[in-house]
């Protein structure tokens, strides 16, 4: 696993062992003006690197696997399901800080539905990589598009970016909303507007 080759874009490059990312957390303590040998620092190069499997857990999965079970007996359902508030932590791929929020998820069911904690699972595939607030709300959307092929899916996803609360501009409290809309959602008003009102949670 560690010498594990993988691919991002067009290029190939090597996993670099668990020492070697050990080794540049030891940099980074240094770094930031610490010591790394001195006893409260010393396994912490072990316990980020072990925290790193954690939060950035959502590379070895696929839409495929998490989505990988549909139900058609749902007695010809076809309204809408809406999964709201679902809970997440990601990091920004600029800074590596915590973006910390809750997606929203709705479908129209064509040929079948998937379990509820799933469209929670593949928040959390997306949310445990290196992220841009659009680019996860884009890649949750393309997901239950593809396996799915809903009449219409809408995500909404709402979070405070610790990279502009903490650091830089220093605006804690700032909320940034990202959402897309496609097929009846996109569409249809009337269906966006449904969207929106069901999530403040007037509608029915
Ligand atoms: N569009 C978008 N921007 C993000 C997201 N997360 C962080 N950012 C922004 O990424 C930008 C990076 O800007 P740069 O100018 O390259 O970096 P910087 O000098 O650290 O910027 P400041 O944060 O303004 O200090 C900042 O404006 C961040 O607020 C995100 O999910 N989406
Ligand atoms: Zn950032």
């Amino acid at each position: 696993m560690d010498d594990a080759i993988f691919t991002a874009g067009a290029r190939t490059t090597r996993r670099p062992s668990r020492e070697e990312a050990e080794a540049a957390v030891r940099t980074l303590i240094a770094y930031a003006g610490e010591d790394p040998e001195r006893e409260g620092l010393r396994d912490t190069p072990k316990r980020v690197v072990k925290a790193y499997a954690e939060l950035f857990s959502g590379y070895s999965q696929t839409d495929e696997e998490v989505l990988d079970r549909i139900f058609t007996e749902v007695a010809g359902y076809e309204e809408l399901i809406l999964v709201r508030d679902i809970p997440f932590y990601s990091h920004c791929e600029h800074h590596m800080v915590p973006f910390i929020g809750k997606a929203h998820i709705a479908y129209y069911p064509t040929t079948g539905v998937v379990g509820l904690s799933k469209l929670a699972r593949i928040v959390e595939m997306y949310a445990r990589r290196l992220q841009t607030q659009e680019t996860m709300t884009a890649q949750v959307s393309n997901a239950i598009e593809k396996v799915l092929k809903p009449r219409g899916t809408a995500v909404l996803i709402e979070a405070e970016h610790l990279c502009m609360a903490m650091r830089g501009v220093q605006k804690p409290g700032a909320s940034t909303v990202t959402a897309r809309f496609t097929g009846c959602f996109k569409t249809d008003p009337t269906e966006q507007a449904r969207f929106m009102m069901m999530l403040r949670g007037e509608g029915k």
